[in-house]
């Protein structure tokens, strides 16, 4: 068996932060005596990745995810628990560790905003302490397969937003890290942009063999990226395992829809009606039932369009995080 290449063991993070209650005496009342609370962002999560495992965390907005990714990454220290990524505990931010993984933010900026994107590069050469033809040769690969030959030579702060991203990406690659942390990487891109940033990831994971954790608002992305999910509520796990699974788990149903010049009578004994409208039909249908209904449906005077789809993913997330709305129809 092939050793693990992140391994989580009760982690926990807990913050305090001051209680802050409205009005001016409470204000006054601050100044001298603080009082704090605890937020449990992360509560015992245990899981392991192997290496070159494309994962995804999903969750809600204050789920624990950035929290996890930063202990992963050894910016945090955990409050309890253990965690090793290549065989080293990250919070002791080793140069050994440092080396072997990289971190992506897409909402914060770690290249210098004055400088062109490759000083940038050539400034984490000699962090990373990169032998310089290794150097070469990594900046080429990526600056061709992002195509930021000449966007790099700009300051940071002239760059779109898709352009900067691309040159973040480079200069967290240079060094070949084994494990590599998305946070939200395509947030803010244009469709475009996303599926060339989506792409690349996937290349480089296939190339280099690196492990992938991203963490991504954009179901597709996490979708078409990663063959296993972990699902994070409250700081603790929920779910781990392929997306099928997950949507077998929470809406095992199948859409099955259709239009036709006349629809059935009574089709709730098909199953579940989601719409019934002019002569479209939609339905919730148990998966063994499928064949049958296909069937009937096919059957109906002048039937068209008759498709049958897995449930949304989006609805799958709301369902699991109990904040079901009326089910939207694709
Ligand atoms: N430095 C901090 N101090 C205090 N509380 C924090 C700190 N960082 C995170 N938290 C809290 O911990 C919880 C988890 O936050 P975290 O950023 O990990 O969530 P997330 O799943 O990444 O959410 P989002 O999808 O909104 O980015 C939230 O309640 C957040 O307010």
């Amino acid at each position: 068996m092939t050793a693990a290449m992140v391994r989580v063991e009760g982690l926990c993070k807990r913050f305090s932060v001051p209680r802050r209650e409205a009005g001016l005496r409470a204000a006054l009342r601050a100044l001298v005596r603080r009082e704090y609370r605890v937020v449990e962002a992360v509560r015992d999560l245990e899981f392991s990745l192997a290496p070159g495992e494309r994962v995804g965390f999903l969750g809600p907005n204050g789920a624990g995810k950035t929290t996890t990714l930063k202990m992963l990454a050894g910016l945090i220290v955990p409050s309890a628990g253990q965690v090793e990524v290549a065989g080293f505990t990250p919070s002791e931010r080793r140069p050994e560790f440092l080396r072997r993984v990289s971190l992506v933010m897409g909402q914060k900026r770690q290249l210098s905003w004055d400088l062109p994107a490759i000083d940038n590069f050539e400034f984490n050469r000699v962090v990373y302490e990169i032998d310089p033809a290794h150097y070469k040769r990594r900046l080429e690969e990526l600056t061709a397969l992002l195509d930021v030959g000449e966007v790099m030579r700009r300051p940071v702060r002239q760059l779109s937003l898709g352009e900067r991203m691309k040159c973040e990406l480079v200069a967290a690659l240079l060094h070949g890290p084994q494990v590599l942390f998305l946070d939200e990487p395509t947030i803010g891109l244009d469709v475009s942009m996303q599926l060339g940033i989506r792409e690349f990831i996937r290349r480089y994971n296939a190339e280099h063999g690196a492990t992938v954790i991203l963490t991504s608002h954009y179901m597709e992305d996490v979708a078409a990226l990663c063959p296993r999910i972990l699902v994070i509520d409250g700081g603790r796990l929920r779910f781990d395992g392929s997306i099928e699974a997950l949507r077998r788990q929470i809406r095992p149903l199948r859409r099955v829809s259709v239009r036709a010049a006349a629809l059935p009578d009574d089709p709730t004994a098909m199953g579940r009606v989601v719409l019934r409208e002019g002569g479209r039909l939609v339905l919730d249908v148990a998966p063994e039932r499928v064949p049958e209904v296909v069937g009937a449906l096919v059957a109906l005077p002048e039937a068209q369009d008759l498709a049958v789809q897995d449930a949304p993913l989006e609805e799958v997330m709301r369902a699991l995080f109990g904040r079901e709305e009326a089910a939207e129809i694709g």
